[in-house]
């Protein structure tokens, strides 16, 4: 029988109130309270979150506000940057490329929960994972929801709610989130 963590990563309906996820969690929720007790510049930030998170690259910026369910499965590539108050819900992957800039506020939501209000109730959860191409900048506010992918070097405009993939070389804006233009590569 499956696990509710394993549910979970492969896309079913779980239970967060599983004993194993919530202690990943509780893990995840101490050392961003760790990260977040530091002053500003404390290299010791760097390496909690290269403990808190799936992957990194070797230069990465991250700064205050940020929160997340797990932290292992958020994967960043080279060269990322969040401004402050950026919220991950890394219930399923989320993949994040090369140069990505995230500006405030910026939310990435892999989970949901069922319309249907019995299930729902019951505390049942699902989440799909959430993919970002490289050279990728999302404004500030942007909320994307889960099962989407951005692809590279597109310009996602403040205040969007990003609902569906969106593809590469393009500025989409509004709510929901569609393309607006398309970029030429210089
Ligand atoms: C790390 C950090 O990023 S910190 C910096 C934080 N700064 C931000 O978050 C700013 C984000 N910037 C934006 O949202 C900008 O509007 C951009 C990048 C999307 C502008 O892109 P451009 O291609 O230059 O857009 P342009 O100004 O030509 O607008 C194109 C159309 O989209 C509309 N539009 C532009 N931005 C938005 C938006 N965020 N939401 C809704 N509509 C928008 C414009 O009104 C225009 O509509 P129209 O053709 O009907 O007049």
């Amino acid at each position: 029988m499956k696990s509710e963590k394993q549910k979970m990563l492969s896309g079913e309906l779980y239970l967060a109130t599983d004993n194993e996820l919530l202690s990943e969690r509780e893990r995840a929720s101490q050392l961003v309270f760790e990260i977040h007790s530091l002053p500003p510049g404390n290299p010791q930030k760097q390496l909690l979150f290269k403990k808190l998170l799936g992957t990194t690259g070797n230069s990465f910026v991250i700064e205050k506000g940020f929160h997340c369910d797990y932290g292992y499965n958020i994967h960043l590539g080279e060269n990322f940057y969040a401004n402050v108050n950026c919220t991950i819900l890394d219930c399923a992957e989320v993949r994040i490329g090369n140069n990505v800039l995230f500006a405030p506020n910026v939310g990435i939501y892999t989970a949901g929960h069922p319309l249907d209000t019995t299930l729902r109730v019951a505390g049942q959860e699902f989440a799909y994972p959430v993919t970002i191409g490289d050279n990728v900048w999302l404004g500030a506010n942007v909320l994307v929801l889960p099962n989407v992918t951005i692809g590279a070097n597109t310009v996602i405009g403040a205040g969007s709610v990003v609902t569906k993939n969106i593809p590469a070389n393009v500025v989409a804006v509004g709510n929901p989130c569609r393309v607006v233009k398309e970029l030429t590569t210089s």
